[in-house]
């Protein structure tokens, strides 16, 4: 967890906990005064950032724009101003207080005061207790001659579940990051960067076998090299459908993973996976499979997957690390282009909008970013729309009574802490006339 998490889940306790302490320290009088705040902040708030109000979208007739709800700053210990009026403030506080203002208002005050300070020093010492952190050394810097490195090349037919297993070890965006950052002849992956230690995750297509078990001849001469340069990852993972293999096996991959685990590679590591366990319903059929390879000398070990639910693969990943060797990183583990930067916040709205919606994003909706731009202190404003031509679909986006709004608020919180600065996240829903 690190340092942002950890002090988001100690104020998201210290949240949960103001309930209790309402009906155990307040008496009935200040319960109302607490609700009624709670009303007012829920009121339309003034855009705080420097946007252009005139910007051509913004002008446009919106169903839904998030921009008109404040997204709550968990990280504040003093409670936001409220945003009606004084007066109407003062009336309200009137009748729940029999004109008592004055003496109540001070009182609350000193109560909420040392309410505060307990449960924040009750979120610090949780804090404290919780261990050290275990990626918070990832914000340090690792010195040159202390870092490890392996490379990892993966292998296998298509849809064996290569991109959901590199997703799932390192996060889906990161592996959409060094997609981008590429510049090697096999396409990168993914690239996991933990405490010392980074492992690059390497594609190689095209690397098919006829049904004899060789090379198809027409690619021969590109094929070759790519072959060859299969020889220099440290760790070879040939990695197969076991459910298909069952099912409806592939002759051709079968070569492939007799082929690989033919014998021993002294400079490589090779490692046979089995992924998509997930689909196997009798667990045996798993062993009878995992039987019909263990004769095979050139691998190392044998690995049961579920790349996509993630079954097996924190095994799989201890045991990579493992095998690090004493050598600089390649990547940067840090650099984002905004062009990537970019797709990731589309990527994270939608990932929450599929959470929220559970069903696919109706189709014929239209999701743009329209608007990224850097504000003056250094945070980021991100405008995105959803255009749809139907009221149907308005209604699914939107919720009952804007009620999916915490698609915005949480996409928000993510994307915060990847792009580890303040974002300011509009969501739109527009009708198109
Ligand atoms: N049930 C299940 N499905 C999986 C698993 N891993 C991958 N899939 C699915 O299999 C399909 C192919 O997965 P990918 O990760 O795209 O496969 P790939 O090997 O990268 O495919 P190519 O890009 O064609 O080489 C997708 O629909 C995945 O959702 C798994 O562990 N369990």
């Amino acid at each position: 967890m690190n340092t942002t998490k950890k002090v988001l889940t100690a104020v998201t306790h210290l949240t949960s906990l103001y309930p209790r302490q309402l009906h155990t320290f307040h008496h009935h009088r200040h319960y109302h005064h607490r609700l009624f705040y709670r009303l007012f902040s829920a009121q339309t708030q003034q855009r705080q950032d420097d946007s252009d109000e005139s910007h051509p979208n913004n002008s446009a007739i919106s169903d839904f724009d998030s921009a008109q709800f404040s997204i709550p700053d968990t990280l504040r210990t003093t409670p936001q101003q409220p945003t009606w009026h004084v007066h109407h403030r003062q009336r309200v506080e009137r009748i729940f207080s029999n004109g008592d203002l004055r003496h109540s208002k001070v009182k609350e005050e000193e109560e909420e005061e040392e309410s505060r300070r307990r449960i924040l020093a009750k979120a610090l010492l949780e804090a404290a207790l919780e261990g050290p952190d275990e990626d918070a050394d990832q914000d340090q810097e690792v010195k040159e001659e202390d870092q490890k490195s392996l490379s990892v090349g993966i292998i296998g037919a298509p849809n064996a579940g290569k991109s959901a297993l590199t997703n799932f070890m390192v996060g889906t965006k990161v592996a959409a990051v060094s997609r981008k950052t590429n510049t090697t002849t096999h396409e990168v992956l993914g690239v996991m960067t933990k405490r010392d230690t980074q492992i690059c995750f390497f594609d190689t297509p095209g690397l098919m076998l006829n049904r004899s078990g060789y090379l198809h001849k027409d690619m021969k001469a590109r094929v070759e090299s790519a072959w060859s340069s299969v020889n220099l990852y440290d760790v070879l993972m040939v990695i197969f459908d076991v459910h298909r293999h069952l099912t409806k096996p592939d002759s051709r991959v079968l070569r492939l993973i007799k082929r690989m685990g033919e014998e021993p590679n002294p400079k490589q590591i090779r490692i046979l996976c089995m992924n998509k366990v997930d689909l196997i319903e009798k667990k045996k059929e798993l062993l009878k499979v995992a039987e019909q390879f263990k004769d095979l000398p050139g691998y190392g070990r044998i690995f049961m997957i579920s790349g996509l639910k993630g079954t097996g693969v924190e095994d799989l990943t201890k045991y990579l690390m493992e095998q690090a060797v004493q050598r600089p990183w390649d990547e940067d583990p840090i650099t984002m282009s905004e062009e990537v930067m970019k797709n990731i916040s589309l990527e994270v709205v939608r990932e929450r909008l599929l959470d929220h919606v559970h069903q696919e994003i109706p189709y014929g909706i239209d999701h743009r970013l329209v608007d990224w731009k850097e504000l003056r202190d250094g945070s980021l404003r991100i405008e995105q729309h959803f255009i749809t031509s139907k009221m149907s679909q308005r209604k699914i986006l939107v919720g009952k009574n804007g009620s999916k709004i915490g698609i915005g608020i949480e996409a928000n919180e993510e994307l915060r802490s990847i792009f580890k600065r303040e974002v300011h996240l509009i969501l739109q829903v527009r009708v198109k006339t």
